[in-house]
């Protein structure tokens, strides 16, 4: 059984017009017309696209943040828009959001322990030992000393707090994170640590990842398959980066045209020792 399932996913914000998809043309109108995706366990998929794609949509129909107009949503087989609350809050825990402003994400005034004990204290009974293990173990997997435990959201920096955050989406042991532009304000050196982590994550414990950007670089280094978004509607599905090159999809086209032209791996570029490890050593091969 798949972990995400959607299907027929179609949603458009003009709520006013409830008449819209009972026309086909109508459907035009839509933001995220008629998705069917799967994501299975240990898999990552990155959610490609230009700007107002619709990725952003999809990623919160994904959490249970947006309900879709049409289609379903299963999470580990459970419709998350037609389940019961119990159920509901089940499914909260399995499903984690690591956003691209982290500084948004967290409440100010809490530590980055509080912070990262959040899921535990919402989803699951621990002795205050057994919370401080988990918190410290979470810490150590994405690079932050113990130290780090007491410090206030303006004491961290943007790179830090994006390892919290990180941390504390993958601490209630989700079945998948959705990662919405979670390294795109970071720096290339930040951006190189946090996928360094997610795919630490992967390996270890087996994580999946919705991760959606428009960096296809990043997506290229993290991701074992790509889709790509074009205003709203899917329009391709690759396994390979030869499958995208040889695609006649006008977005994904430029896509690959505006991530990859010049870059000097283009053409050489393998999953199993991508380009980003070089990026560190040769500072602006990435950029
Ligand atoms: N809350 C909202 N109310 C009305 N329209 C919205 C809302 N959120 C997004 N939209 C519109 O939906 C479309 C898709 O937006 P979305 O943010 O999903 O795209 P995106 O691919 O994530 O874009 P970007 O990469 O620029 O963040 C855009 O035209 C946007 O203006």
């Amino acid at each position: 059984m798949a972990l995400l399932e959607l299907s027929g996913v179609t949603h458009t914000y003009d709520s006013a017009n409830n008449s819209w998809w009972k026309s086909k043309q109508k459907l035009q109108g839509a933001v995220v017309k008629d998705i069917s995706m799967t994501l299975e366990a240990g898999q990552c998929i990155g959610l490609l696209g230009g700007s107002g794609a619709g990725k952003s949509t999809l990623g919160k129909i994904m959490l249970g943040l947006q309900r879709p107009q049409r289609g379903s949503v299963l999470v580990d087989g459970k419709d998350m828009y037609a389940c019961d609350n119990r159920t509901k809050k089940q499914l909260r825990k399995h499903v984690q959001a690591v956003f691209q402003d982290c500084y948004s994400s967290v409440n100010p005034k809490m530590t980055a322990a509080q912070i990262i004990g959040e899921p535990l204290d919402n989803f699951e009974r621990l002795t205050n030992g057994e919370k401080d293990y988990r918190i410290g173990e979470a810490l150590d997997i994405v690079g932050l000393p113990a130290s780090a435990m007491n410090k206030l959201p303006r004491q961290l920096s943007g790179g830090q707090l994006q390892r919290i955050n990180i941390a504390r989406a993958m601490i209630s042991r989700p079945s998948f994170i959705v990662l919405d532009e979670a390294v795109s304000s970071l720096d290339i050196a930040n951006q190189v640590h946090i996928i360094d982590v997610l795919r630490d994550l992967k390996k270890q414990r087996d994580m999946s990842y919705v991760f959606i950007t428009h960096n296809l670089k990043a997506a290229f280094a993290l991701c074992d398959r790509w889709t790509v978004l074009d205003q709203g509607s899917l329009c391709g599905s690759f396994s390979t980066i030869a499958e995208m090159k040889v695609s006649r999809e006008p977005a994904v086209k430029q896509l690959l045209d505006a991530s990859l032209s010049g870059h000097p791996e283009l053409g050489t570029i393998r999953k199993d020792r991508p380009f980003y490890v070089d990026a560190g050593q040769r500072k602006g091969a990435w950029a």
